[in-house]
């Protein structure tokens, strides 16, 4: 049937590759665990000021194009349907998904959940292939994506610790694990005691009298780092150095990490002998916040002061790295002490060194493997959500090991030939893996002795969880931690933290796992260096109005980078042209776009200034480019922590930043999702008739084939979301209006079959062919 199906689409469509299914097993769940965590909270500082729409213009110039690149390959980096059944059946998730494009909250999320759409039986089919749903998810759009679990909004601020300082916590839940509870027993505002299957358990942080210890008594007493020698000495110097005493460790030692728990009981014993106060990291925290500095993202910090090997701090040296983030300051000494952590920190803070550091170390620790071994074992295995995402973090583990020639990093990710990878595996050091988790379990089922790789797994690493889950990789994340050792570590990082993170920390940490939170309560999930503006205009003036923004911000900004993010991958496509029409250096990057144009307009991206990449959300999480100056959102954002993510590409490394979202009149529900932002209202920029013609005859240049997939997917993107589409009739007015827009006297024709996918048939306004 799917095969069927299959064909139907392909008539629809002959760009759509042929494929083929199979469907996986999924892998057994795993049981509950309790939990604690500790608070790093740090203080907000706002910025609200108004927005900046003045300056001249000045262009960069790039020649357009002359014919649309809609359904060639080659050049463009378009998807064709020439590549390996693997890719195809990405493709084909990827287009038959541009037509649901069910990105919002709400709208048919049942039926989402189990693969399909809300009205398409068929479509269900096609995605009930497991494989086919990871690999798109993997490879498309985040817009895209099925899950209903990714609608929801972010978990409210009050269902963590409530605690304005720093704070120190058990949180425990009940006995059937479901919840984070918490509850305090100490008088002092920042300690809390968690009660666990009966067991009150102490938990507190302690330092040296002055918050910090003293610098010199640390250095006079550090050997030097060795594993055979310094563990102890590590530990207590770690302990000392950031005042940090885990009396929960102690009483925890009957758990995997025994032996180091031992050692720290006697830390802490040292730590209380000196009398260190239990507040001590609080205080440093107040301290930063009334020199105004809690809202740097590096913290006083430096690699030196942990047991971090030599060569490891070499490669530091060499990346650049001086001072630790204030994230990779708080987890490391944890993590280095083997615990497993839940991490959560704002975007572009330095998560991915905060994790690949301390795995390095246990790399650099274990025993040499022997390189004649057949199977050696993969030691730190990080699972990131997108093909983007594995690749930076793989770059920058590689960046870490450029001291330690033995020690190797491979990446796995989807896109690319299975044995290309298989070969790469087997063929260089591998002791890190990073992977996309469908590809990963491509390599779990089909790798020859993969799985016995993967015994040797000692540390886990999930970065952006909560992107991961939403994203419907939850099945696949459980089959993954079912295949790695039970003794191992686990880090989660992740920018949010959902109750789908929670739940999975159940799944995938042990019970004595730490929290650790750098964004404080109540504060908001955005850089307050970050100017954050919306503006509202009907669609016609739309085009213009993002023209002129984006000309007044070239002119302000000689180094100006901008991103713009569009509701999905054909839209992207329409405006990326638009643009490249009015003579302005764009770049665009979506699902439909081919991983090796992806990577390569990524990278040009990265290292470049005065270039503005259009973009679907694709590349909204996670990925890092530097010095991003703007970002653009135009139409609705699928919820608000995408709205986070995406303006997350800005502000990045406590620079500056300018965020502006576009929406129409009857869009303007979203900003009640957001009002705890510090988002202010934009003056309208203004547009000249002169101006407008401009726009008006670059859009005529745009190909047609381009506004009539802008029109299907727009129509679908909006069709998914509860409030626009609660009144149909409504919707394809404003599917019309957009069409118009376009420069269209005729919205285009849609096939029957898709319009009845989108449970649109016979809704007066819609043509279909
Ligand atoms: N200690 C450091 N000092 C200076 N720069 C650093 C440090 N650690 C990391 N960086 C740089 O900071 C940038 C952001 O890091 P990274 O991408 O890991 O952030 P992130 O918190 O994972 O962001 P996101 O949540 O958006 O994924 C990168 O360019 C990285 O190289």
């Amino acid at each position: 049937m799917p095969v069927k199906l299959l064909l139907q689409l392909r008539l629809l469509n002959p760009t759509l590759p042929a494929t083929c299914f199979s469907p996986l097993k999924l892998g057994p769940s795993m049981s509950s665990s309790a939990s604690f965590s500790r608070i790093f909270p740090s203080v907000p500082q706002r910025t609200l000021q108004n927005g900046r729409l003045g300056g001249t213009q000045r262009f960069s110039t790039r020649p357009s194009r002359s014919r649309s690149e809609f359904s060639r390959g080659g050049d463009g980096g378009e998807v064709r349907a020439s590549k390996s059944l693997i890719d195809d059946e990405a493709e084909l998730s990827d287009w038959v998904s541009e037509l649901r494009s069910d990105s919002f909250l709400g709208g048919g999320e049942s039926d989402r959940d189990r693969g399909g759409v809300r009205s398409g039986a068929g479509r269900v089919r096609v995605r009930d292939s497991d494989s086919a749903k990871r690999r798109r998810r993997e490879s498309s759009d985040s817009e895209e994506f099925d899950d209903p679990n990714r609608r929801r909004l972010p978990t409210p601020a009050g269902s963590f610790p409530r605690n304005s300082q720093i704070n120190r916590r058990s949180d425990t839940r009940n006995d059937d694990g479901a919840d984070f509870s918490s509850r305090r027993r100490s008088s002092g505002v920042n300690s809390s005691i968690g009660k666990r299957g009966g067991r009150d358990m102490d938990s507190g942080y302690n330092r040296n009298r002055d918050g910090k210890g003293s610098a010199k008594d640390r250095k006079d007493s550090r050997k030097p780092f060795g594993l055979a020698d310094g563990e102890d000495d590590g530990k207590d110097r770690e302990a000392e150095k950031i005042g940090i005493v885990d009396l929960l460790s102690e009483e925890e030692s009957d758990t995997d990490d025994e032996e180091g728990d031992e050692d720290f009981g006697n830390v802490l014993q040292k730590a209380k002998a000196k009398g260190g106060s239990l507040f001590g990291l609080e205080k440093e925290v107040n301290e930063k916040a009334s020199t105004g500095k809690s809202e740097s993202y590096l913290s006083e910090t430096r690699f030196n002061e942990f047991p971090v090997s030599p060569l490891s701090l070499k490669g530091i040296k060499d990346a650049g790295y001086e001072k630790m983030t204030v994230v990779q300051e708080a987890t490391l000494p944890v993590i280095l002490k083997g615990k497993d952590v839940l991490a959560r920190a704002k975007t572009g803070t330095g998560k991915t060194v905060a994790f690949l550091l301390p795995s390095i170390e246990v790399v650099v620790n274990s025993p040499p493997i022997d390189r004649d071994q057949k199977r050696p074992p993969i030691l730190v295995l990080v699972i990131c959500p997108t093909r983007e995402l594995a690749s930076q973090a793989a770059m920058e583990a590689n960046i870490l090991l450029k001291y330690h020639p033995s020690l190797g990093v491979q990446v796995v990710i989807g896109g690319t030939r299975l044995a290309l990878e298989q070969k790469r595996m087997q063929a260089n050091p591998c002791q890190i893996l990073v992977a996309t988790p469908g590809r990963l379990r491509d390599h779990m089922e089909n790798t020859a002795g993969f799985a016995t790789r993967l015994m040797g797994v000692k540390v886990l690493v999930l970065d952006e969880a909560d992107q991961l889950l939403d994203m419907g990789f939850r099945k696949d994340i459980e089959r993954i931690i079912a295949a790695v050792p039970k003794q191992r570590q686990t880090l989660l990082f992740s920018a949010t933290v959902s109750e789908e993170v929670r739940q999975v920390c159940h799944i995938a940490l042990k019970r004595d796992h730490e929290f650790i939170n750098t964004v404080q309560q109540g504060s908001e999930d955005t850089h307050s260096q970050v100017r954050q503006m919306y503006l509202v205009a009907p669609l016609e003036k739309q085009f213009s109005q993002l023209y002129v923004l984006l000309k007044e911000h070239i002119a302000d900004d000689v180094d100006y980078k901008v991103i713009v993010f569009c509701t999905t991958a054909m839209v992207t496509r329409l405006v990326a042209e638009l643009l490249r029409e009015l003579n302005i250096n764009v770049r665009e990057i979506h699902s439909r776009k081919s991983q090796s144009y992806r990577t390569k307009v990524s990278d040009e991206f990265r290292k470049s200034k005065g270039l503005i990449l259009v973009t679907s959300d694709v590349s909204a999480r996670g990925v890092d480019y530097p010095d991003v100056t703007f970002v653009v959102q135009v139409g609705l954002p699928a919820d608000s922590k995408q709205y986070i993510h995406r303006l997350g590409r800005t502000g990045r490394k406590g620079k500056e930043g300018e965020g502006m979202l576009l929406l129409a009149p009857w869009e303007e529900f979203f900003l009640s999702s957001i009002k705890a932002l510090p988002i202010t209202k934009a003056s309208e920029p203004s547009v000249d008739p002169d101006m407008k013609r401009k726009v008006e005859r670059a859009l005529s240049k745009v190909e047609m084939k381009t506004k009539e997939a802008a029109y299907q997917a727009w129509l679908g993107y909006y069709n998914s979301n509860k409030t626009v589409a609660r009144d149909k009739y409504k919707l394809v007015e404003l599917a019309n209006e957009f069409s118009r827009c376009m420069g269209l006297d005729n919205p285009p024709a849609i096939p029957k079959l898709i319009l009845g996918k989108m449970g649109l048939k016979n809704v007066p306004g819609l043509r279909s062919r």
